[in-house]
């Protein structure tokens, strides 16, 4: 029975990635062994029947048994334990969520409904590390994959609303103590009819640039605000986040050696685990919009087209409507003022599910060719 390891299950990636495998029974047909780089000894979590006990997750020698390692720890643990487990002579499938490993050689970036036939053929090749994509990245790709599918994007922008929950668990809190300060901060005044908006605004500002106001992870108010920056400076003036959009999308898409433009903006919003985006696509040509419909809605069996109306905009294309699920709505969807080869789109979609969680579970059942 093929001996799958999971580290950092615990995390919120990692939570989300076994609730998605109970929910598919996944586990069914293989050995978990659960790792813990605090835990090892503990129990090991409840998967309807018996696990061992945790393992140490630093250890190599216990790393190297597993044939599969599915790992949603994050970069620093890839960076310490990667290597030398491959130097101890580990030639087993590695499955990561971290970004540390993404545009490595010899790894492959995993988003099968969009790229695959690059998996299968690095499969073939013998290719054993496979990291899924960024989330706004991968989100992007699930929702725009009908027109990358038949090369007809000549450049694109995304300019996106990422949600708190990118940053991680502490900041999702964060975010909500945030709006709790600011609602506790005028409530006499919200209770009271005839108070003055203005006044309430007044203190609402003040509130957010007060010294009390808790900012540990943030660093800046993001309740009541936006933040224009996401991951660390790039020498190109891009932050980060910004620079994965075109340097990932190529390599998943198998493109690198002849790339497709792609840049834009990341912001930070006051969502909570939804990320969305919106594009400015140049088409190589001109295609009706009711064509270019069908072709998103045909790509794979999540995306969702909304009709370019404002009510089934409003119901449809939130992360109140999609959060926790695994639909990616894409609409807003018509030509730009500039001509008809220009093309804005809308896409939001849950950062947790197809943004992290999802391709790893699809890239393991690939390995066990379950799917
Ligand atoms: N957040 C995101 O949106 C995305 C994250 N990723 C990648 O996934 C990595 C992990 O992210 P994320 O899941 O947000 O990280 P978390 O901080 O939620 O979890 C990481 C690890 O922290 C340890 N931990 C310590 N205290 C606790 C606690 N109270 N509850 C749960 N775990 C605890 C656990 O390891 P242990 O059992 O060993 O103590 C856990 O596996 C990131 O570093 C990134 O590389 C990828 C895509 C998106
Ligand atoms: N950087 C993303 C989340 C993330 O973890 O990205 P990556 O997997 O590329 O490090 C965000 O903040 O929304």
């Amino acid at each position: 029975m093929l001996k799958v390891g999971f580290v950092g299950w615990r995390g919120m990636v990692g939570s989300v990635l076994m609730q998605r495998m109970l929910a598919d029974n996944d586990y069914e047909g293989l050995e978990p062994v659960f790792f813990s780089t605090s835990q090892a000894g503990q129990p090991g979590p409840d998967i309807g029947r018996e696990v061992p006990a945790l393992a140490d997750a630093k250890d190599i020698n216990a790393l190297a048994e597993m044939d599969v390692i599915v790992t949603c720890q994050g970069g620093d643990y890839t960076g310490e334990v990667y290597q030398p487990l491959r130097d101890s002579g580990w030639n087993g499938y590695w499955i990561d969520a971290a970004s540390k490993l993404r545009m490595a050689d010899d790894a492959t970036i995993v988003l099968d409904p969009v790229n695959r036939d690059v998996i299968d053929a690095e499969l073939e090749k013998g290719t054993k590390t496979f990291c899924g994509g960024n989330c706004t990245v991968s989100l992007m790709l699930m929702g725009l994959g009908g027109l990358f599918e038949r090369d007809l994007i000549e450049w694109m922008s995304a300019m996106t609303y990422q949600a708190a929950s990118g940053s991680g668990a502490q900041h999702m809190r964060e975010l909500l103590n945030q709006m709790g300060a600011l609602h506790a901060a005028v409530k006499p005044q919200l209770d009271t009819p005839s108070s003055a908006i203005l006044d309430i605004d007044r203190d609402v500002t003040a509130t957010m640039r007060g010294a009390d106001f808790p900012v540990e992870q943030f660093g800046y108010p993001l309740a009541g605000s936006a933040l224009p920056w996401i991951d660390s400076p790039m020498e190109s003036g891009q932050s980060k986040e910004e620079w994965k959009a075109g340097a990932e999308s190529n390599k998943i898409l198998g493109r690198q050696d002849h790339p497709i433009p792609m840049d834009g903006l990341c912001v930070r919003i006051g969502s909570m685990r939804c990320h969305a985006q919106a594009f400015t696509i140049k088409l190589k040509r001109d295609i009706p919009t009711a064509e270019i419909e069908q072709m998103l809605a045909d790509h794979n069996e999540w995306v969702k087209v909304v009709p370019n109306d404002k009510d089934a905009t409003l119901e449809h294309l939130t992360a109140a409507a999609v959060s926790g699920t695994l639909t990616v709505p894409v609409g807003r969807i018509r030509k730009l003022a500039m001509g008809g080869e220009y093309l804005t789109a809308y896409t939001v979609g849950d950062q947790l599910l197809w943004g992290a969680a999802e391709p790893l579970k699809r890239m393991l059942a690939i390995i066990r060719g379950q799917i």
